[in-house]
């Protein structure tokens, strides 16, 4: 049969792009179809939701709807997914996905964004697979005609990773994780606590039916006893191996026990692993009292971390970026994000990485399967087993090898210093080295250092330091004192303690403190050590790295806020929010923020504030709220970061708003202030504190055996960890000094997120800036 409705003509616009979600719903999903949604409608698309996944497309009609701008509105702030989702069974079968493709080609829809997991992904990469045969056979059949399929030839299809499980390879995160894990931690430090409280044993089970990522990163961030994983299963003695870890760590002091059961968990011989028979040994054996919590769905619910919006958020305007530019031979993308780069890879690559691990778990393959899960997989999972258990003497180095190594934290306190510290402490433990604390930053060092009884300096336990993995600021105390209050003092500790080397963490203050020591070394024998320095700072405004851990704990407590803020400000209706942030001189919180929450302006120091931006943005305020009629749920945010001019404040901004509203709209002033240092650190702050943590200390070990001169001539003894595009690396201090710090503002030179401005202009639909005298053509 004839369509009755022919294609619509799409005159004057480029394409007509259909987005879905589907499979289980993922928090962020709504944050990628809203970036979808106005990147295509910028972009001089147009764009349609597809309802409830597959099911949508299958069945067609009114299921498939266009989108306007203000449609999206409030979309990056609610979780699940506001165009539903679907498992659909028909989809599956050939006669359903003909169904599909008759419905797009009536819809006119040439173009298709397809946010899921696994399970989507595999669905679309079929669809593309069958596209031509299922052109054919609708005109065989007399369901189109030749020349309505004819501009239809070419299916231009674009994956999205949204899933809570993280289960689709060449992907480090999908839009999801990062807040299911974020439920789960939370779930697990509640229930330490009571746990703790009757020195209990607990066992939870996390969702993850076929990939043990959210188990695995519940364990490094919980500093859980043990986690059972489908793609590495325990080995066969793992009962008794269970037992005995955790009766050590009873026996060292510990009074609680957590172990992370994924849904999905089995032993060598695919024999499932249930909870029950986890609590049964906990209970027999070890005669712990054990509870079994099974946390179920509350992990997909709830609004995403300021992470999933961000990553939903680039991925989605990078999908339509990747839609526009498609030629009918670029094989169909996914979008990817490796460390903190997004890329496109192909999907058909993706998709068949992704079953080889499923294949890999059927055949019993598991170093296979951890193999072809991405390389921080496996980096996780040493990380975890090193901190962890605590006697493993094939790790241990003989006695010669061995060092007394230095621990402090400087600057600001920064959610995950203490997951660092606990990772560094372990790590040392379990390799014989030394952990010693210099507590209170260099101040306390040179002041306290010899105090009777307890001086600044000194030794930590395994059990001193076992449960500061989810504890927020500070354990040892930090301090933004610099080493050059008293160098010679400094200098004379680290011969005194024996300090052997060094592990700093902290924000500008410890770069610069590393940096000092550097340089001091020509002076002080005590300094030719090898000095690592682990970037921790709510600003992230260290150079050597694109990410210090703290950032995204600050980012999420600043979300929060801003959250509550533009809920008061919609719910009043026409009320405009300027919200002041840290960030020193550099803009990249406010930035991010604005970005994760749809903020209507990001003032950055980098940019500055000038008397045009701000006639500009308020004649765009009044512009909106002229249309308003009083129905829009219209609360808007600005951000300024608290540097980014001297002379409009946040309160001068938030007066001129008000005065030149003349009673059309009001504005008020919200400053978090400390408040976005977080309370508990993030799940990604906590994690990837504790596998650089690990690698900061394997780093310091190449050092070992060499002599002084040679330790201070080699430019990676004293040097920074961290992110660069795809890539964690270390790298010298002294080129990062001379190369790529501006000293002046304490920022990179080169900040990788200033082109992350415009996507937050593009999304909020800010009018470009002209460019004047004070903002320079980039
Ligand atoms: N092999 C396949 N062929 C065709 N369609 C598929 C295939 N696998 C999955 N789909 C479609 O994708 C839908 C979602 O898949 P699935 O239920 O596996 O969830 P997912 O996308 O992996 O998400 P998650 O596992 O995160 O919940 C299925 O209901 C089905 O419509
Ligand atoms: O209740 P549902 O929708 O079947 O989902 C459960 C499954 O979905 C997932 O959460 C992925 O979304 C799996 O980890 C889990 O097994
Ligand atoms: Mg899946």
């Amino acid at each position: 049969m004839a369509p009755i409705e022919p294609p619509p003509p799409l005159s004057g616009k480029k394409r007509r792009i259909g987005v879905m979600t589907s499979g289980g719903d993922a928090p962020g999903m709504n944050g990628a179809v809203r970036a979808v949604v106005r990147m295509s409608i910028a972009q001089n698309c147009e764009a349609y939701a597809i309802y409830e996944g597959y099911e949508g497309l299958v069945q067609g009609g009114d299921m498939i709807r266009e989108m306007g701008w203000e449609d999206v509105r409030g979309f990056l702030s609610e979780g699940g997914t506001l165009i539903g989702t679907a498992r659909c069974k028909a989809f599956m079968e050939r006669p359903g996905r003909l169904n599909a493709a008759k419905n797009m080609i009536i819809k006119g829809i040439d173009a298709l964004i397809i946010c899921g997991g696994d399970g989507s992904l595999t669905g679309a990469d079929k669809f593309r697979g069958e596209w031509p045969g299922l052109l054919e056979e609708l005109v065989e059949k007399k369901e189109l005609t030749a020349e309505q399929v004819e501009p239809f030839k070419h299916l231009n299809i674009v994956g999205l990773v949204g899933s809570i499980d993280n289960d689709l390879s060449m992907t480090d995160a999908t839009i999801g994780c990062y807040s299911s894990l974020g439920r789960i931690c939370e779930s697990v430090d509640c229930i330490d606590a009571t746990a703790l409280s009757h020195q209990r044993a607990f066992v939870i089970e996390v969702m993850g039916r076929h990939c043990g990522w959210l188990a695995l990163m519940a364990g490094v961030s919980t500093g859980a006893d043990y986690v059972f994983l489908p793609e590495n299963p325990p080995s066969e003695n793992w009962e008794a191996e269970m037992c005995s870890i955790i009766k050590r760590h009873r026996d060292l002091g510990k009074r609680k026990t957590i172990v992370i059961v994924a849904e999905g968990a089995h032993d060598r011989n695919l024999r499932k692993i249930s909870p029950l028979h986890v609590k049964t040994l906990l209970t027999d054996t070890l005669r712990l009292d054990t509870r079994i919590t099974t946390l179920g769905h509350v992990q997909r619910g709830g609004t995403a971390c300021a992470y999933d919006r961000m990553l939903a958020t680039l991925q989605g305007a990078e999908a339509v970026k990747a839609v526009l530019e498609a030629t009918p031979d670029t094989p169909s993308p996914v979008i990817c994000m490796v460390e903190n780069k997004i890329e496109r890879r192909p999907l058909l690559q993706a998709v068949k990485q992704t079953h080889e691990v499923a294949e890999a778990i059927a055949a019993k393959d598991f170093d296979r399967a951890m193999g072809l899960r991405d390389a921080e997989f496996a980096e996780y999972w040493q990380a975890y087993n090193i901190t962890t258990a605590t006697d493993q003497p094939q790790l241990r180095l003989p006695e010669e090898k061995r060092l007394r190594v230095g621990i402090i934290h400087i600057g600001a306190p920064a959610g995950g210093m203490n997951a660092a510290t606990r990772a560094a402490v372990a790590y040392c433990l379990a390799r014989g080295h030394t952990p010693v604390a210099l507590h209170n930053g260099f101040p306390g060092l040179i002041r306290h250092h010899d105090d009777k009884p307890l001086g600044a300096v000194r030794e930590v336990s395994w059990l001193d330091a076992e449960g500061w993995a989810s504890k927020g600021g500070s354990e040892i105390g930090t301090n933004r004192g610099l080493p050059s209050e008293d160098m010679a003092t400094v200098a004379m500790c680290f011969e005194k303690y024996k300090i052997q080397a060094l592990f700093a963490v902290g924000g500008f203050e410890a770069f610069t403190s590393i940096s000092e020591l550097r340089k001091a070394r020509d002076q002080y024998e005590s300094l030719k050590i090898p000095m690592v320095i682990l970037p921790a700072t709510v600003s992230n405004n260290v150079p050597g790295t694109e990410y210090s851990i703290g950032s995204d704990t600050c980012l999420n407590a600043l979300i929060q806020y801003c959250d509550a803020c533009r809920q008061s400000a919609s719910s009043s209706r026409r009320r405009v929010f300027v919200i002041e942030t840290q960030g020193g001189a550099s803009g990249y919180i406010a930035t991010l923020a604005g970005l994760s929450i749809g903020a209507f302006a990001v003032y950055t120091p980098e940019d500055g504030i000038n008397i045009k931006m701000l006639d500009r943005d308020i004649d765009h305020l009044r512009e909106h709220f002229s249309k308003d009629k009083g129905q829009n749920r219209a609360g808007k945010i600005i951000l300024r970061n608290e540097k980014a001019s001297k002379t409009y404040t946040t309160e001068i901004i938030a007066s001129m708003i008000r005065e030149e509203a003349r009673g059309r709209f009001e504005s008020r002033v919200g400053v978090p202030g400390h408040f976005q240092q977080g309370t508990t650190p993030s799940p990604m702050d906590r994690v990837r504190a504790a596998r650089f943590g690990v690698k900061s200390l394997q780093h310091i070990e190449n050092f070992i055996g060499k002599s002084k001169d040679e330790i201070a001539d080699d430019p990676m003894s004293a040097s920074v960890i961290g992110i660069k595009g795809a890539k964690v690396l270390f790298s010298s201090m002294k080129y990062v000094e001379e190369n790529e710090t501006d000293w002046k503002d304490r920022r990179p030179k080169d900040e990788f997120w200033m082109g992350l401005k415009d996507v937050v202009d593009t999304l909020s639909g800010r009018p470009k800036a002209l460019p004047t005298p004070s903002t320079p053509k980039k």
